[in-house]
């Protein structure tokens, strides 16, 4: 996986039909995905369950790009190898989850992947500073993690700019999940985000047997990013 800035979009896969994941991620990469974002949630860390290590293992096999686990569980250290072995190319885990970021996201990259962190609506990006040397990617969430389909919250776009300035130049992805929308996709962008997620924005109105609409949120997100940009 090599680095680029270019605003890639990261379908959730929260909003698809659960007893269809492999179908639907291969409906949504035909469709123009860039990376397939797989939420992981525990009913402790945030108040949802979604499922394990096994399903991202079963889902890997119908990905052909960049499979992207976020990580909303606590703890999430004892859980970290399950989920690499499973396939993942990026794990993100949240600064909120534990005590010890740092030796999370060690435990990450000694699986030779990427490794994000994510920062929930409350968290200032201060921590962050400390840890540009051991990430990958920082994720922003533009809502309180848990559900999809909510919305977005603006005071998170200073957030992102702020974070840029700090970032500078260095190899890492700023990610925004949560809200993501044709209407709030260039204000992140222009922010200094590359990677939407975006699970209702992308999976409404389509359905692995009609997937085209699929397509053309995909390219309308993307679109509304990139003309942002200039
Ligand atoms: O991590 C998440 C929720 O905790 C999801 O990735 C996110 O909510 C995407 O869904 P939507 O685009 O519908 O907001
Ligand atoms: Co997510």
């Amino acid at each position: 996986m090599t680095f680029s800035r270019d605003i890639k979009i990261a379908p959730s896969i929260l909003s698809a039909d659960f007893a269809n994941f492999g179908a639907e991620c291969e409906a949504i990469e035909t469709q123009g995905a860039d990376w397939v974002h797989v939420d992981v949630m525990d009913g402790h860390f945030v108040p949802n369950i979604t499922f394990g290590p096994s399903t991202c293992a079963a889902i890997r096999k119908h990905i052909k790009g960049v499979m992207d686990v976020h990580l909303m569980i606590a703890p999430v250290d004892p859980y970290i190898d399950a989920f690499a072995q499973s396939g993942a190319d990026v794990i993100t885990a949240h600064l909120e989850a534990g005590p010890h970021i740092h030796r999370t996201l060690q435990a990450i990259r000694a699986h030779g992947i990427k490794a994000g962190l994510a920062l929930n609506p409350g968290t200032p990006i201060a921590a962050v500073e400390h840890l540009l040397d051991m990430v990958d990617l920082v994720c922003v969430m533009t809502v309180n993690p848990g559900f999809g389909g909510q919305k977005f919250i603006t005071s998170q776009v200073a957030k992102v700019q702020a974070l840029r300035a700090m970032i500078g130049d260095r190899p890492i992805h700023i990610e925004i999940d949560g809200g993501v929308t044709v209407e709030t996709a260039p204000l992140v962008a222009a922010a200094g985000a590359d990677v939407l997620v975006a699970g209702s924005a992308v999976f409404k109105g389509g359905s692995v047997g009609n997937p085209a609409p699929y397509g053309a949120n995909i390219r309308a997100i993307r679109a509304a990013a990139m003309a942002a940009l200039g």
